[in-house]
């Protein structure tokens, strides 16, 4: 659908230089999908995996984020092989939902009420990103939790249309629940993709 160089807006490598790889279709159906332009499978060109490359290369970007869309649903593993050829590191932002393809160097899952995630995710995951549409999220979010492994990193990341009301909620709740952490979508705050 796009590609850009910005920087990760969330969760663990929030702050990093990221080349964003936004691949197009998805069919979970989240209300509050801040991309729901993404949602067609056909509406977007086709893009050979050596100009993607090439252009996470002549950015000089180190770290490619594979996102969408629900980017497990293409076949990931030519991708992520010629970007780690290249030096590349790999990540996804995904939702769980499609069978897991392609070599990460990261796995960002964030689960979806709308498409549940495959279990065999939950144990590759590096870090578990829950967004706060509203209090029911919290204990929907911990079921996931107990199921990812002990080093995966815990984010609560406030839904953008409910982050004024949802943000005091979450961190009561990481005070109580030191195990989480705050994820806030830091590009929407500066302006930036
Ligand atoms: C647009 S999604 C694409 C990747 C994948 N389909 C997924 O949902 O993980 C990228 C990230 O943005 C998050 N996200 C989408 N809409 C959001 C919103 N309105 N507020 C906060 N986070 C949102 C998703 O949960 C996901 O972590
Ligand atoms: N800057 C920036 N950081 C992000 N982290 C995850 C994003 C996504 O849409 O997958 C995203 C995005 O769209 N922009
Ligand atoms: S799974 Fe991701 S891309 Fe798909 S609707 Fe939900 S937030 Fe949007
Ligand atoms: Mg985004």
């Amino acid at each position: 659908m796009e590609h850009f160089y910005t920087i990760q807006g969330e969760g663990f490598h929030q702050g990093r230089a990221a080349y964003f790889v936004r691949l197009g279709g998805c069919d979970v159906g989240c209300t509050w999908c801040d991309v729901k332009d993404s949602w067609s499978f056909d509406a977007h060109p086709l893009l050979a995996t050596e100009a993607i490359v090439a252009a996470v290369k002549n950015a000089k970007a180190t770290m490619a984020v594979i996102t969408g869309g629900e980017p497990l649903l293409h076949d990931l593993n030519p991708l992520t092989a010629a970007l780690r050829e290249n030096g590349i590191e790999t990540n996804i932002e995904t939702s769980g939902s499609a069978p897991l393809t392609g070599t990460w160097d990261w796995i960002c899952l964030s689960p979806k009420k709308f498409k549940q995630p495959r279990a065999e995710i939950l144990p590759k995951a590096n870090e578990l990103k829950v967004i706060v549409y509203n209090k029911t999220d919290f204990a929907w979010g911990e079921q996931f939790a107990a199921q990812v492994a002990p080093h995966c990193k815990l984010y609560l990341q406030p839904e953008w249309s409910k982050a004024d009301a949802m943000t005091p909620l979450i961190v009561d709740y990481i005070k109580q629940n030191p195990q989480w952490e705050l994820s806030l979508q830091l590009h929407k705050y500066i302006n930036v993709p």
